[in-house]
Parts: structure tokens; sequence; C-alpha cells
């Protein structure tokens, strides 16, 4: 078993209204996987569970094989962690004192490299950290999650607060992250945009429970809206089709284009066109694939 993050049946609940969980889960080296899900989806609890601000009520947790609490040190050290909210205001008063303690604290900080991200980023050591903006604190969180060079970034939602052009910085400090080949990203995103461009797996969250762990180009190649010129009988047993839409055209949603388009062909049924689906469009019909899309209408209305 290669996987530096491993998840058995974890657990979690949270007064009487939340659990999250059972969770089974692993990611290889080497990779970037997006987490994706709606607001109180869970994936704050999962990242504070992954670093073991929560403690998980059952299951089995591991990085790198080891277990908290025993192997804490040795597991956080290898870890770069970015917060849903930033609170480094909160902890230090200036720049420079919280890069003092990330190069005490982390045997592997690179004093060099942490210049770097400060002068790209824009930072000041001697800023107050009261005195930032939130987008800048974000940006200060995430040069102390990369500079002591972890082999996991767990990410809960980096871009916050980011604007365009910082964005643009931190999306290519994660390219070079990932250059030396073995490092992991597990990040929690509500941006499809850097999905899209960054990740290599998707790990879909939805009340707490996991649906599915799907490699992205797959996904994004699997799933095509479809414009026929009829609609085909139910006798026809069209494969892959997880919805129909008709208005003005004929509109197939298929989760495995190749199977349907060769279906449509024995049907003698005309393709007029294909599309790729978005991921959160993909979200929503996996929801209703699921059974789960009554659930979800009922807490956003
Ligand atoms: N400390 C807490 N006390 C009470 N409820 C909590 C606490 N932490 C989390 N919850 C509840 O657990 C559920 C999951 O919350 P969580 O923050 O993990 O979701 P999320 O997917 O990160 O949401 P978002 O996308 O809004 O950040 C929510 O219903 C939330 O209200």
């Amino acid at each position: 078993m290669t996987s530096i993050l491993s998840l058995s049946q974890v657990t979690k609940r949270i007064e009487d209204k939340f659990t999250l969980g059972p969770l089974d889960l692993e990611i290889e080296p080497g990779v970037i996987v997006a987490l994706v899900g709606p607001n109180g989806s869970g994936k704050t609890t999962l990242f504070r569970m992954l670093m073991n601000m929560v403690q998980s009520d059952s299951g089995e947790l591991k990085l790198f094989h080891k277990q908290y609490p025993a192997d804490e040190v040795s597991i956080k050290q290898k870890v770069g962690y970015v917060s849903e909210t930033s609170v480094i205001h909160e902890m230090f008063k200036t720049v420079s004192d919280a890069l003092k303690f990330a190069a005490y604290w982390y045997p592997t900080w690179d004093v060099t490299y942490s210049e770097l991200l400060l002068e790209k980023f824009e930072i000041t050591r001697t800023d107050k950290l009261n005195g930032l903006s939130k987008g800048t604190r974000r940006k200060l969180d995430l040069i102390l999650a990369l500079a002591h060079h972890p082999d996991l970034l767990l990410l809960d939602e980096p871009s916050s607060g980011l604007d365009p052009f910082a964005w643009r910085l931190m999306m290519e400090e994660m390219a070079h992250y990932m250059e030396a080949g073995h490092r992991t990203v597990f990040m929690a995103t509500h941006i499809m945009d850097e999905v899209r461009r960054l990740a290599d797996y998707v790990v879909f969250l939805y009340h707490g429970k996991l649906l599915g762990f799907y490699e992205k180009d797959a996904l994004l190649d699997g799933w095509k809206t479809i414009w026929v010129d009829r609609l085909p009988a139910a006798s026809a047993n069209i494969k892959g089709i997880v919805a129909v839409e008709q208005d003005s055209s004929i509109k197939l949603i298929s989760d495995s284009a190749q199977e349907t388009l060769h279906s449509l062909k024995a049907n003698d049924i005309n393709v007029i066109k294909t599309q790729s689906v978005d991921l959160d469009e993909i979200f929503m019909h996996l929801l209703h694939k699921n059974n789960l899309g009554s659930k979800r209408e009922g807490k956003s209305g």
C-alpha cells in the first residue's frame, strides 16, 4: 500500500446535527486531489481531522502510514496546511514573527524560498499582521504552508480572498510544488476552474458522505451533453444516459459518451453536436443519480 493519506471507515459526529462519514479514502503520492462539495458538506471538518484539530469518533486515519497522536510531530513536519480562515494574525504580531516560528518549527524550512515567495506576493517582513488585508494574510498562509517543502499540502479553499493576480501566482506555485514528482495536494475548493486546471482526481462530498473518487480527465471525457435530432424510444435502451432535456432542441446528458454515441448510431439517431459537461453540473447529476437531489433542494430551499 503506497497511500500517504488513508481513511478507513472514519466518522465524526458533530452535536446532533451533522455526521461526517463513514469515510474511506486513499490518496497516493504525486497527485492533486480536489475535494468538492457544497457549504456544510464537511470539507473543513475533514481537514481539521487530518490535522488532528478534531478527533474522529471511529475508524482509522493515517498520514504517511502514521497515526495521531503518537506521530503528531513527524506527521505535521511533512504537511503544509492552509486552514479555511486565516488565524495567523491571532497568533503572531508581525510577518517576521510568523516566519521565525515556522523556521524554528520546521527542520526543512527554506529561508531563501520564503524570501522569494514574500517578494513574489509583495509582503514585507515588518508588516503587522493585524493591519494586513484578508487576501494578504491568505498569501502569507500559503507561504507558511509552502516554504518548508512539505510532502503533503492540505489546502482548505486556498484561494478564498485572493485577487486574480495573486490567484495566478498561487497556481504557478502549485505547479512548481508538484514538479518534484512525489508531492501531493489535497484541496477543498468551490472554484471549478481550479479543479479543471490543477486536479488529477476529484472527490465529491455531500452531507458528510463521499460520492466517489474520479479521475478528472476520465470524468470530463466521459460526461458529455449530446444534441440529437430525435428523442430515442424507451425501448432503444441507449447506454449512459443520465438525463434528457427537451425544449427547442433535444439534449441527452451522458456519463459514458462513447457508449452513448455508439448506441445512438445503432438506433439511427443523428448527433447534431456534443459538448463537455461542467464539473458543477456533473456533481448535480451525480447527486440525482445517487437519489440525493431532493435532499439538496430541501436544504437550499
Ligand atoms: N464547531 C462546530 N460546532 C457546531 N457545528 C459545527 C462545528 N464545526 C462544523 N459544524 C457543522 O458541521 C457541518 C460541516 O461543516 P464544515 O465547516 O465541515 O463544512 P464545509 O463543507 O467546510 O462548508 P463550507 O463550504 O461552508 O466551508 C455543518 O453543518 C457545520 O455547521
